[in-house]
């Protein structure tokens, strides 16, 4: 195993390059430019061996989620990511071939989403593997996206499909079986690589009138829209769209539907939408290729309350609304 500088001059610094204020690695810190008019959105979230993914997962598709989760709170907010710092402790099984993979994923999605690494920490764990990186992006001054803004009346929509990330977990973990090979790679595809919504956010701005990503689990994180907004929010399941493996599982098994709206790590976008501005969101939809689907409302009713409502109508009990550490 290469030495720790030399671990990051010869895999991190070449990520950095491109990026005057990164020192090509060699200095305490890094700058970062913002143009006039424009604000700076800062987000870090960690993921920890078995917790967040699994100890054979392919290690680029480890890096690659470490930064999409990320590039989705960017969205979440509304804006363009720009780079981001990483702090790796690396546990006792992690090799060079590991390393040099985990940095090919990095410098794909780097490409993919106009990113550059400014820095970050290397440490080692006797424990499992924790990283963590530190995503920033830009927002125009004053409009960024709130989780604290949504009114009593408004549409809700989400991004994409709701239920496959989890499914793919319990497929890889061996809860679920199913059929198609197709279905089985397309669900264990979207538990291992998010595709956070980078487009969608900034073109919220001005149209969505609150939003978040759905990390947590989609009733748990429409609860955490309402809280903050002080409304209450009401779910149609008939209206939360799926993927055709997703409707696959649930046609064989229909007890899923609550792992699919509780299960978390779809890092789609929940947004609101005042009705008058609706017309809007099918064309947006179009222009960016992306599903967005009216899956309910917000309501005034007691702050945070999540009502869930069948296809007839009558509130569904679900227990935990989705993932907590604690
Ligand atoms: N250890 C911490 N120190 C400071 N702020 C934290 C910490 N943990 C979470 N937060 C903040 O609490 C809020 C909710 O966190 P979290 O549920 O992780 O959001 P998300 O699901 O969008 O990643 C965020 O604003 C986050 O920055
Ligand atoms: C091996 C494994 N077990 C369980 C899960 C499910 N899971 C773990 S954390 C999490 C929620 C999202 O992670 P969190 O650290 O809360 O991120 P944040 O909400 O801060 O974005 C979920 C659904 C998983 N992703 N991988
Ligand atoms: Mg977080
Ligand atoms: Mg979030
Ligand atoms: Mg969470």
């Amino acid at each position: 195993m290469r030495g720790e500088f030399e671990l990051i001059a010869s895999l991190y610094a070449p990520l950095s390059a491109g990026a005057p204020g990164a020192f090509g690695l060699r200095n305490d810190g890094a700058l970062i430019e913002l143009a006039a008019g424009e604000q700076s959105v800062v987000t870090v979230d960690a993921m920890v061996e078995g917790v967040h993914y699994l100890p054979d997962d392919p290690a680029d598709a480890v890096a690659q989620k470490l930064l999409r989760v990320n590039l989705s709170d960017l969205a979440a907010m509304g804006a363009e990511p720009r780079g981001y710092l990483l702090a790796t402790c690396l546990g006792p099984t992690i090799d060079d071939a590991w390393l040099e993979r985990f940095v090919a994923g990095l410098a794909a999605d780097q490409k993919s989403y106009g990113v550059t690494l400014l820095g970050g920490d290397t440490t080692r764990t006797p424990g499992p593997t924790c990283l963590s990186l530190t995503a920033f992006g830009a927002v125009p001054t004053g409009r960024c996206l709130e989780r604290s803004t949504l009114r009593p009346g408004e549409l809700l929509y989400v991004s994409g499909t709701i239920g496959d990330a989890a499914l793919g977990l319990d497929l890889l973990q061996g809860r679920l079986e199913l059929e198609s090979e197709a279905d089985r790679a397309f669900l264990a595809g979207r538990y291992r690589l998010p595709r956070p919504r980078t487009l969608l956010g900034p073109a919220l701005l001005g149209l969505a009138s609150a939003g978040l990503d759905v990390s947590d689990g989609l009733v748990a994180d429409a609860g955490h829209l309402a809280e903050e907004s002080r409304v209450g929010i009401e779910i149609e399941t008939a209206a939360v769209p799926l993927s055709a493996a997703a409707r696959a599982a649930l046609d064989a098994r229909p007890e899923l539907l609550a792992r699919v709206l509780t299960g978390g790590d779809d890092y789609e976008l929940l947004f609101g939408v005042a009705e008058a501005r609706a017309a809007a969101v099918p064309a947006l939809a179009a222009r960016l290729g992306l599903p967005l689907t009216r899956i309910g409302r917000a309501v005034a009713a007691e702050r945070g309350t999540v009502r869930v409502l069948d296809a007839e109508g009558r509130p569904l009990t679900l227990g935990r609304g989705g993932w907590t550490h604690f």
